[in-house]
């Protein structure tokens, strides 16, 4: 299906998923049935409990499963043929694109990868005069401003260098360390990496200092601008809105005399006491200042660590946008969040395999993908109301149909922008709400997409072979596991409120596109059946409980289906996205621990915080990274390092697994039990014991400073021998 643009099709095992469906339907039914039966023969306390909870965590699992399995109903695949655009629209008639890349703190995002990003992005190969990049800083911090003054500098021979040469990879940082070096000519390409190598030292020289030396302040403007950062009282969270042109299209020329991109650098006003929304507030500012600016109707955004990876990708996106048959109410194309970086195998399943590809892919045979916060092409129409009833926002020049006719340096047009990014600005406006990004939710990204696709826009999942985009990830596992909270925070804000996804997406979109919205609030309930199932059949064996059918009996084939059967399709995503079985098993594992740390944790601080004990914000996840760390990483080590109580419940669990699979084989090996009758328990005890082994590994095996430190594993050996001991008294 499709046009000389792009074509589509759907994914062959459609029709063998909707049939496993149906059977695995039945097969959970048929298991609750027999937790009920169980439960009506129950003689003993122990054994209503140990039943009610399997019982509970089935449920939990069956309501997950159910989530999930929407997303694979009618999966498709897109292949785009950007070399055919010039047949359908003019280059000339490209439409313009504004980006947004958005930074929040130097310290831990360095300026010189944002400046990569922006640079990355600058350098697409469309017409530079009908780019605009805007950069967020909401760090406020001139460190940032300095790196885009000298991004400013090198644009201007980075972009013919890679126009002329063909480049493919158009992230100066990328292009320099790879061997690649395209057509250049080894004489121009040292004098340029020359160039770039000086701009990254000035830039870090700056980071160290904290301060812009004196002597690389040389003019009178610029110094003016870099005073606005060191009045009294100005701090990250307490200034006044700076906006600064950094590169005016239609006067600045590249060293080749070709037309530049814009390039403006924003960083709204902030006060303690107005809420800035994180993220949201920020894209909401960009949104304005560029309509007021240059109101491109296609708005790309960006977070600053994901720099461009291919130059084609704006045209790719033309070929559905210019398209009205594509998707009549379109209202984003969404690109895969990718990564470089990653370690063989994923220790920390960072790569996000579900989310970021599988879900989209089944998703956009519905009514679209969801926006996943970055690699996303809006039609700014889109943030003003849905396809039929455009929200008109409370100034004329903020219309996505506004027509801008002032350059954007002039001085009402500076004015304006630096007015409408006030922080007070939003007061008594539908900005957040009707207009533009929406708040309340830390995932911003959800949130958007999700309620963009209520109101009727519908989305593209665009996910060409070279990634468009490629990112950084956590490299501890504190830091990977402190994202995911932040995330499952912001996703169980959602389920609790009135927009729930079940009820409100379904009414808005029909049952199975609510139900793929499901999946994702639904993670933080993955812990109620990982904390039953790890901890409940293991001190049930060391007791002397025998909770599971025996291997003889047919429920135990029952369990053996409905295990494997959601264990192989889980492996099978993962070999049809070209991934590995050692991904895949790094993924699981992983699963197990979010369950018992992030996705924990995030249900007692989303509780806390509602009953005003405590305020989780963003917390901006680091990207600043530490050799040794990196070098441990690459060997595939579990970075464990410091201490949390996030890391205290899993080792618990590991802990506690040991101890029943110790006892398990002692007890068959001694002869007083047969094997078939605790077989399941034993073998979920040495399926946790397997997926512990990082957490053997590092308590006891390893001497570097990533082992988990001594505090972690006296604290979870005293919970675990006590939960122990405990449930003996508790038994008799
Ligand atoms: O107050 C803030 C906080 C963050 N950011 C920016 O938001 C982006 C994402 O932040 P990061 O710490 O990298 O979060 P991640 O967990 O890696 O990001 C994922 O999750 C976020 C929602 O929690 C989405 O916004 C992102 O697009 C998505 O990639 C970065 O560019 C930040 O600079 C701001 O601009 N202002
Ligand atoms: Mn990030």
């Amino acid at each position: 299906m499709g046009t000389i643009l792009h074509t589509y099709n759907q994914i062959p095992c459609t029709l063998f998923n909707r049939l496993f469906a149906l059977i695995y339907t039945c097969a959970i039914f048929t298991l609750i049935y027999h937790h009920f039966l169980t439960l009506h023969h129950s003689t003993t306390f122990i054994s209503v409990i140990t039943t009610t909870a399997l019982l509970i965590a089935d449920i939990v699992l069956a309501c997950i499963w159910a989530a999930n399995t929407s997303s694979r109903f009618h999966p498709i695949h897109r292949q785009v043929y950007p070399e055919n655009l010039e047949k359908v629209i003019h280059r000339k008639d490209f439409p313009s694109i504004d980006i947004f890349i958005c930074t929040a703190d130097p310290y831990k995002e360095p300026p010189i990868n944002v400046v990569n990003t922006a640079l990355s992005l600058m350098a697409y190969d469309y017409p530079p005069e009908k780019l605009s990049v805007y950069v967020s800083d909401d760090g406020g911090s001139e460190l940032t401003l300095f790196a885009f003054m000298e991004a400013a500098k090198f644009a201007k021979i980075w972009l013919p260098f890679c126009r002329e040469n063909n480049i493919m990879d158009r992230c100066p940082e990328v292009y320099f360390t790879s061997d690649h070096h395209g057509t250049a000519d080894l004489e121009i390409y040292e004098e340029i990496k020359t160039i770039y190598e000086n701009m990254k030292i000035r830039v870090e020289t700056v980071m160290e200092r904290g301060q812009v030396c004196p002597n690389y302040i040389t003019d009178e403007s610029c110094r003016q601008v870099f005073n606005k950062y060191r009045t009294p009282g100005f701090t990250r969270l307490n200034h006044p809105a700076i906006i600064q042109v950094l590169i005016e299209s239609s006067k600045e020329k590249d060293d080749k005399g070709e037309m530049m991109p814009n390039l403006v650098y924003v960083s709204r006003e902030k006060n303690i006491n107005s809420p800035h929304h994180f993220k949201a507030g920020a894209l909401n500012s960009l949104l304005r200042v560029s309509s007021i600016m240059t109101n491109a109707p296609i708005v790309l955004n960006q977070d600053c660590d994901m720099y461009s990876n291919d130059p084609q990708t704006p045209k790719r996106v033309l070929c559905f946008t210019s398209d009205p048959m594509a998707r009549p109410k379109l209202g984003y194309v969404q690109f895969p969040q990718r990564y470089q970086g990653l370690n063989k195998g994923d220790i920390y399943a960072c790569e996000f395999l579900r989310l970021f590809q599988v879900t989209p892919i089944g998703m956009d045979g519905l009514q679209g993908p969801q926006y996943v916060g970055t690699g996303c092409f809006f039609l700014r129409r889109a943030f003003f109301g849905g396809p039929t009833l455009m929200v008109p926002p409370e100034l004329e020049e903020l219309r996505p149909d506004h027509v801008v006719k002032m350059h954007i340096a002039t001085e009402p047009s500076i004015k304006l922008a630096h007015h409408v990014a006030g922080c007070n600005y939003e007061n008594n406006t539908k900005w957040g709400f009707q207009l533009g990004f929406r708040y309340g939710s830390l995932v911003e990204d959800y949130f958007t997409g999700y309620k963009l696709q209520c109101e009727g826009w519908e989305s593209i999942f665009c996910h060409p072979s070279r990634p468009a985009f490629l990112g950084d990830v956590p490299i501890t596992l504190i830091d990977a596991i402190s994202q995911t909270k932040r995330w499952a925070i912001g996703l169980v804000e959602v389920f609790f409120s009135k927009y729930i996804p079940v009820i409100f997406g379904t009414r808005n979109m029909g049952i199975i596109m609510g139900l793929c919205y499901a999946q994702n609030p639904l993670w933080t309930f993955w812990s109620i059946p990982i904390i039953i199932y790890s901890f409940i059949p293991q001190i049930a064996l060391l007791n002397g409980l025998y909770i599971f059918p025996k291997v003889t009996d047919p429920w135990f084939l029952l369990y053996v289906f409905l295990f494997l059967g959601a264990y192989a399709q889980h492996c099978y995503d993962f070999i049809l996205c070209g991934s590995t079985y050692k991904r895949w098993w790094n993924d699981q594992r992983i699963w197990l621990i979010r369950g018992l740390s992030t996705y924990l944790f995030a249900l007692v601080e989303y509780t806390m915080k509602h009953l005003g004990i405590a305020t989780q914000g963003f917390n901006v996840t680091s990207k600043v990274q530490d050799d040794e760390q990196r070098k441990r990483y690459d060997q595939g080590l579990m970075e464990f390092g410091v201490h949390s109580p996030m890391f205290v419940p899993f080792t618990i669990a590991s802990l506690i697994n040991l101890f029943a699979l110790v006892f398990g084989i002692i007890q068959t090996l001694n002869g007083k039990i047969s094997l078939e009758k605790l077989f399941v328990q034993v073998f979920l005890a040495s399926f946790g014991v397997l997926n512990s082994w990082p957490v053997f590994e590092a308590m006891v095996l390893r001497s570097d400073k990533g082992r988990m430190s001594v505090k972690t594993i006296v604290i979870s050996f005293g919970w675990a021998s006590a939960l122990c001991i405990g449930s003996n008294f508790f038994r008799s």
